[in-house]
């Protein structure tokens, strides 16, 4: 590059007539500036290379990749999974966050009991009480890790035909003396239900397919911001404090329903169903209702938490030397919202899809007579033959094999 040139002196700075060049000579001055503008020029477009080229290499070290599936197909959990890998710390300071879901989950699961109990009893003798079972893809047969609420499942029992043979719920006089204790005991608990739902979802109203506690994107950080729901140890303020309360004080009360010999009954007959992890949660209620009770990893790994939207999480992963900026896209997967995912397709570098193959004598929440492999292969197929994606690299991957081979265990068939 070539020194600063002087301008001659005493001349108008807008329009010198000539210039002293490297020589002494002196030269025009439309050739200075043809070679100055000449040298910016090339600056720029030196600068410009080195932006793109840095702009290429960020895209290429940052890796896409796109959670998808149908609702409860275990997203989120994968998600969980990849931050106890590669963001431990951010999970760890996430745990006081869980704890009112995972007494969600739990208050969930006894209002879901005590609410088959009073259906089960409310049926006059000898009328079909709609056992699910749909003799297509599974034969009738005991189980404990049924999918879907009770309640769902009532409303829609005329569609679904029951090859079950006929069994009347009628406990005994005891049974039924323990039953009303309990549930008169346990109704303060249930009644937290719908507010402590409405607050861990920010407030947002329940609208079709979201039938639970359900989460956007910085969830964690608007309950850090309320402090009625502040779910610190300890805490005892707003109704989440409400909720740890309740449940301190009925522990027992919980344990006595879950050990109930109506509720397995119910749930041998697989007209009760809980929801998957809803086992998990009830055997360890006496720890879970401690006042000081924080999530492990194994209570953060099994809560049932609907994703709204389209949630992006970054982790960087050092693979053989170079760091990859990772982002993943954890989707809501009920139908209603698998139109959010669309605009992430063109720049995803992968798709994780998740198909639990659980679920083959299950039904979707929001759509009743969908079998749940039928959607997950449909969804599939159509995932697959996207044009947007068709540079992107796809992984299947089928889990819940723990339910599968639970199922399969308590003589569950699959007959499609
Ligand atoms: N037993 C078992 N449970 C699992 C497995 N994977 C996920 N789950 C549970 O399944 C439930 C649903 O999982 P999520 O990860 O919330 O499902 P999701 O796909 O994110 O669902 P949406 O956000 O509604 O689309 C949770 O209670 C998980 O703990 C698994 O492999 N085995
Ligand atoms: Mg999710």
């Amino acid at each position: 590059m070539p020194a600063a040139v002087p301008i001659a002196q005493g001349r108008s700075s807008s329009a010198p007539a000539s210039i002293e060049g490297d020589s002494g000579v002196l030269l025009p001055a439309n050739r200075f500036y043809d070679e100055e503008s000449q040298r910016i020029s090339n600056l720029i477009d030196e600068e410009l290379r080195k932006e793109s080229q840095k702009q290429r290499e960020a895209r290429r070290k940052q890796v896409k990749v796109m959670l998808l599936g149908q609702a409860e197909s275990g997203k989120s959990t994968l998600q969980k999974q990849f931050q106890i890998y590669y963001a431990s710390q951010s999970l760890d300071r996430e745990r006081p966050f869980w704890k009112p879901v995972v007494h969600f989950n739990i208050i969930r699961a006894v209002k879901t009991m005590l609410e088959e109990i009073d259906y089960e009893l409310s049926q006059p003798e000898g009328e079909d009480s709609g056992v699910e079972s749909d003799p297509e893809y599974n034969e009738p047969g005991p189980s404990s890790a049924g999918p879907s609420s009770s309640s769902h499942r009532r409303h829609n029992k005329s569609k679904q035909p029951s090859a079950a043979p006929e069994h009347v719920f009628r406990p005994s006089a005891n049974e039924l003396e323990t039953l009303s204790v309990l549930r008169t005991r346990l109704l303060p608990l249930v009644a937290l239900h719908d507010s402590l739902a409405s607050e861990l979802s920010g407030g947002v109203s329940f609208s079709r397919g979201l039938t639970g506690v359900f989460v956007r994107a910085g969830w964690q950080g608007l309950l850090q911001s309320n402090p009625g729901s502040r779910a610190g140890k300890g805490s005892v303020v707003g109704v989440a404090g409400l909720a740890a309360k309740a449940l301190d004080s009925s522990r027992e009360d919980i344990q006595a329903l879950w050990a109930h010999s109506s509720v397995k009954e119910l749930i041998q007959e697989r007209k009760l169903k809980l929801e998957e992890s809803a086992p998990f949660f009830l055997d360890n209620v006496a720890r879970i209702a401690e006042p000081d009770y924080l999530p492990n990893l194994d209570d953060v790994l099994n809560v049932r938490l609907q994703t709204l939207g389209v949630i992006e999480h970054s982790f960087p992963i050092n693979l053989g030397g170079t760091m990859y900026d990772w982002r993943l896209y954890d989707v809501g997967g009920a139908r209603g919202q698998r139109h959010a995912w669309i605009p992430y397709f063109e720049d995803a570098t992968a798709i994780i899809f998740l198909a639990p193959i659980s679920a083959f004598d299950q039904y979707l929440e929001e759509d009743p007579r969908t079998n749940r492999i039928d959607d997950s292969l449909q969804l599939f197929t159509t995932i697959c033959s996207n044009k947007l994606l068709k540079k992107a690299h796809l992984v299947l991957m089928l889990n819940k094999t723990d339910l599968l081979k639970a199922k399969l265990k308590a003589g569950i068939r699959v007959q499609k």
